[in-house]
């Protein structure tokens, strides 16, 4: 057996560990090392999952550079058409021969970089030599998957308690997922203000990944890019970057990042859900008469944020106060006097019509905030904003990897609603609540498949958060849609809760339709 002194901490392409996964030395010496979990080292895109795609001659794009000795960039340099449209030249194709420099990730031309442990973030990838601005650095290898397999795979990673995330996307339809097969790409680590970026190249016919230098990259230097576009986390991970400008989460912005994420709960700062900030301002905070939390108005700074996140206890944090203002807020309307309704079969009714409703409101709420709160943290250097739902609670250690079940969102039924009510006016009321909510899902629902195309290009091929326009109509049709939901729901607390008489009293217009085309209940 090797000797584990003997092995350099250095993955390069005669890697020791290369294939490690099926050699049990290695993967002995790397737990006795305690180094990264094992993975395969790959230095290019598995496509057990699909075959690669065969590069049809006519879509061969061939460049017109010609390669002249004096001239360095004359061999498929900066000026190369097929550079300037992000495509590898094909070999054999290329006029410049042997002498083509635009064949990096089929050459696997990389600077030299090398693991190393970080303080709280895991493994982390240092230049190990001078990297100048535009220089590719490595490519981001993995197994090509589509992404309902992403999907599915993200979960399961989760319920396998495996905490990083090396699943980023690759196109509309694909991600590439480097948690089993891989290259040291996997190991950079994310910051919000990154000296790397992510570019997609086509060679030969398919699209990959490449790591590239934002800017000149002195050895030794922490290489990091940004994964908002390209995480597939499903927990929410604290960002530990401490950039002045720290978004507070991982792929907050990200299409990949679910509004049902969780935070992993143990010792691990980064995944501990005690003291985080809910607010960064003092105007984003809900109109509550809670008491004030420093923590949760004030923007971190680095230096704060780290120690902010080895504190344990919850006590007196902003989540805290959060999850105490929704849960007090439902008690109190539960707890409504139903003074003058009748006390019969039909209390028990009314109890339990307004559960339901409780119980959909908060969720609702919580649910269409997380959206809002995703796309208000496009705006850079800014805190993700947690939607106001109620604090996870803490889960045994025995269920501790396990993602809790999602609730099924419960809609009201305001037929049932409305046999509860005594009075027409209030019947009509609550119809025509309930059609403006129609009318505001349905607009905000064709919004969304009018912006989705321009949302999904945007993530797919540049860095930049979804335009300012786009983001500002969406919320705008999301608080329409919300106050909606919102008045529905008053005017059947109102109502439900203020009703002196069974529905079987009331006064129904009988056959008469509401401006909504809605046909008003009879009394059957
Ligand atoms: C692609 S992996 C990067 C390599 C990882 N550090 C490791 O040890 O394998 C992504 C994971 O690294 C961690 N990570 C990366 N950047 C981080 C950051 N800025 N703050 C906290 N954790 C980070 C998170 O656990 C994330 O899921």
């Amino acid at each position: 057996m090797t000797e584990a002194r003997d092995i350099p901490l250095m993955f390069g392409e005669d890697s020791p560990l290369l294939d490690f996964v099926s050699n049990s030395d290695l993967v002995l010496w790397i737990n006795k090392m305690e180094g990264p979990p094992p993975y395969k080292n790959i230095q290019q895109n598995d496509f057990s999952y699909r075959k690669h795609k065969k590069q049809k001659e006519e879509d061969i794009a061939i460049c017109n550079c010609k390669y002249e000795a004096n001239d360095p960039d004359s061999a498929c340099g900066e000026r190369c058409l097929n550079v300037l449209t992000s495509t590898e030249c094909t070999p054999g194709y290329c006029p410049c021969g042997d002498y083509c420099k635009n064949q990096r990730f089929q050459k696997c031309d990389y600077a030299k970089s090398k693991l190393f442990k970080t303080e709280g973030r895991g493994w982390g990838l240092l230049a190990d030599e001078n990297i100048k601005a535009g220089q590719f650095i490595i490519e981001y290898c993995g197994e090509v998957i589509s992404w309902k397999e992403a999907r599915r795979r993200s979960q399961t990673y989760e319920n396998q308690g495996v905490k990083d995330a090396f699943i980023i996307s690759l196109n509309a339809h694909e991600s590439i997922d480097a948690t089993k097969k891989g290259s040291l790409a996997r190991f950079i680590n994310h910051s919000c203000q990154p000296n790397c970026e992510t570019r997609k190249w086509t060679v030969l016919g398919e699209l990959r990944v490449g790591i590239f230098a934002k800017q000149d990259i002195p050895a030794g230097t922490e290489l990091a890019y940004d994964y908002n576009f390209e995480w597939y986390g499903g927990a929410k991970v604290r960002c530990l970057c401490g950039a002045a400008c720290c978004s507070g989460f991982l792929g907050a912005k990200s299409r990949g990042f679910q509004e049902d994420t969780y935070l992993w709960e143990d010792d691990d700062a980064r995944y501990s859900v005690d003291d985080i900030p809910l607010y960064d301002s003092e105007e984003d905070e809900p109109a509550t008469n809670l008491p004030k939390n420093s923590h949760s108005s004030k923007h971190e700074s680095n230096t704060e944020v780290k120690h902010d996140y080895s504190m344990t206890s919850g006590d007196g944090s902003a989540s805290e106060h959060y999850s105490q203002s929704t849960a007090l807020a439902v008690e109190q309307l539960g707890s409504i006097k139903m003074e003058g309704i009748a006390v019969n079969e039909a209390s028990i009714e009314v109890n339990e019509e307004k559960k339901l409703y409780l119980q959909d409101t908060s969720q609702m709420f919580a649910h269409k905030n997380a959206m809002i709160s995703r796309i208000r943290s496009n705006t850079p250097c800014r805190n993700y904003h947690i939607a106001p739902s109620p604090k996870p609670k803490k889960r045994s250690a025995r269920y501790r990897t396990r993602r809790p079940k999602r609730l099924a969102q419960k809609q009201v039924d305001a037929k049932l609603v409305v046999q509860l009510l005594g009075s027409k006016e209030a019947q009509e009321e609550v119809f025509t609540n309930e059609g403006k909510k129609k009318q505001a899902t349905s607009q905000l629902e064709s919004l969304y498949n009018e912006i989705r195309p321009a949302i999904e290009e945007h993530e797919r091929d540049s860095q930049d958060s979804v335009s300012t326009s786009v983001a500002e109509k969406w919320i705008e049709a999301s608080c329409f849609k919300l106050k909606a939901e919102f008045d529905l729901h008053l005017s059947i607390i109102k109502h439900v809760a203020c009703s002196t008489r069974r529905a079987g009293n009331r006064a129904t217009p009988e056959g008469m339709e509401n401006e909504h085309g809605m046909k008003y209940l009879t009394d059957q």
